[in-house]
């Protein structure tokens, strides 16, 4: 196994704010394996997205280099897929077009149409939305646009999936919902993941190994918890499991009493 599949090395990036510059994350060494499930985790404004974004080559480090399978990040690219928030797709086309579009970007100077149209509507079955590719994002729920947000960054078969709290804005059983399907997917696909998340359960249901960050300015990885249950993992036995109870307790100990929030200006 590759066990520096992603790697950042002295990762900083500083802002230009009216204030001067704003040092958001300070020295940051991080080895994901391949295969990994990976959360990051921290108090509101700790540098959670800023992090991401590195990964996900939006951005570039002030100092420091990040690797992707020996290779420098240097932009965005198909190898690693972003999920956001708020699903993002163009309200004018079906979640057909919606995905389509992802994979011609992809595929579309090595295959055919008929090819591309058979990936497009497989990453929607992978999700449950076979049903619903001829609807427009309006006509369909919030999970729902969620999924096909998901659909489309699995559609171009990325070798990292990068997810900024991808199910922050649903309710509860919605949530929980796409968290086990979620589970399966990445079973099956075998993606390397790293997600973003406020959720302390969700961090442990999900994860291999859970990266806590310090608190902002100049926020670094304060520890790096490895989450050793067996999966598949099933939500209901996992309430009474002690290494669930433990990895709980461990991150809430990190975030509530040794990382007690103060809310600092940038
Ligand atoms: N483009 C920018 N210019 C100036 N400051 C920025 C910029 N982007 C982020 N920051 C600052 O960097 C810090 C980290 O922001 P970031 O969005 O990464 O935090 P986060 O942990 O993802 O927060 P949340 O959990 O609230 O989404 C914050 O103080 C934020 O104000």
């Amino acid at each position: 196994m590759n066990d520096r599949f992603i790697e950042l090395q002295g990762v900083s990036q500083s802002f230009k704010t009216a204030k001067g510059q704003f040092l958001a994350l300070d020295n940051i060494d991080l080895r994901i394996p391949k295969g990994d499930f990976v959360a990051l985790i921290g108090h509101s404004g700790c540098g959670k997205s800023t992090l991401l974004n590195l990964i996900a080559g939006l951005t570039t480090p002030s100092t420091g280099v990040l690797l992707c399978a020996n290779r420098e990040i240097q932009g965005p690219a198909p190898e690693r897929a972003v999920v956001f928030q708020n699903h993002s797709l163009l309200p004018w086309l079906t979640c057909y077009e919606n995905v389509y579009l992802a994979v011609e970007r992809v595929f579309g100077q090595a295959e055919n149409r008929a090819q591309l149209k058979q990936r497009t509507e497989a990453a929607l079955a992978l999700v449950g939305l076979a049903h619903a590719q001829g609807k427009r994002p309006g006509e369909i729920s919030g999970g729902m646009k969620q999924r096909v947000g998901i659909a489309r960054a699995l559609s171009m078969e990325p070798q990292v999936l990068l997810m900024d709290e991808p199910f922050g804005a649903l309710d509860a059983l919605t949530r929980a919902k796409l968290q086990d399907e979620l589970l399966e997917i990445v079973a099956r696909t075998r993606s390397t993941v790293v997600m973003v998340t406020h959720d302390v359960d969700e961090a442990v249901l999900l994860s291999d190994r859970i990266v806590m960050m310090t608190n902002g300015p100049a926020a670094h990885i304060g520890e790096v918890l490895h989450v050793d249950i067996p999966r598949p993992r099933k939500r209901v036995e996992l309430a009474t499991d002690p290494e669930y109870l433990r990895c709980r307790q461990a991150v809430m100990d990190f975030l509530y009493t040794r990382q007690s929030h103060v809310e600092k200006a940038a």
